[in-house]
């Protein structure tokens, strides 16, 4: 088992931990450089930490808060990962946070995928906090398996920025951070739940090629330690 396990009795608890944690880490880059950045994942997992962030007590007006990756959709598709971060994140204290989208609204997720470098590299780096999903597929971000682009997404000297993705498993096209803008943020967590994904977290961590389960290349290349939780 991984040296930086934080293991819940059930998902309500590792969301309130989560939202505690992640909130300090945001409270203690607001107070050594006045702002703080946050980079989180879409998909089902996140929703209720989302919940319980918003209502952590901080100066949220200092915090801007991105996407770890997207579909190429507009906010008001069911799909899209900024609706989901407006529905839960962006309300109570949190709806006074800044949040720079990656989709935008260009003709081509490419073009889009250039505009959302130049927009979130407002940001700084390192970020202050990425939390990430994984997929049952062993995905993170939308490095999928079989990806158009993941060789070079996942390809340290890649630039940090946005790029496009796509791949059978992944629906829509993809706008996705490289694993250079992701890997050595401050606090850098991988939040999943269930039996199913533990089972595939204990294959990730086998021997065995990133381009089959490119979480690999998180767990064993970030600069950062993966803090990875779980709960049933
Ligand atoms: O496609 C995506 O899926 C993963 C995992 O989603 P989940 O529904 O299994 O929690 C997510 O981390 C990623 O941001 C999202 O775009």
């Amino acid at each position: 088992m991984s040296a930086n396990m934080h293991i819940f009795e059930n998902p309500s608890a590792l969301a309130e931990a989560l939202a505690d944690d992640v909130g300090a880490r945001l409270a203690a880059a607001i107070a050594a450089r006045g702002t703080a950045s946050l980079a989180v994942s879409g998909g089902s997992t996140p929703k209720a930490f989302f919940r319980s962030l918003s209502r952590r007590e901080l100066d949220w007006s200092k915090v801007t808060v991105t996407l770890v990756d997207e579909r190429f959709v507009p906010p008001e598709n069911d799909r899209s990962n900024h609706r989901l971060v407006a529905d839960n994140l962006l309300k109570d204290g949190a709806a006074e946070a800044r949040f720079v989208p990656l989709y935008q609204a260009a003709e081509t997720a490419e073009a889009a995928a250039a505009i959302a470098s130049g927009r979130t590299a407002s940001l700084g780096a390192p970020l202050d906090v990425v939390v990430l999903g994984m997929g049952t597929d062993g995905h993170t971000a939308s490095f999928f398996p079989g990806g158009t682009r993941l060789e070079e997404a996942l390809d340290p000297t890649t630039p940090r920025g946005v790029i496009t993705m796509e791949a059978e498993g992944a629906g829509e096209p993809r706008l996705t951070f490289t694993f250079s803008s992701l890997q050595d943020a401050g606090y850098l967590v991988l939040h999943i739940e269930g039996s199913g994904k533990k089972e595939v977290l204990a294959q990730a961590e086998a021997s065995g090629d990133e381009a089959e389960m490119p979480i690999r290349a998180m767990l064993r290349r970030a600069a950062s330690p993966l803090q990875i939780y779980w709960a049933p």
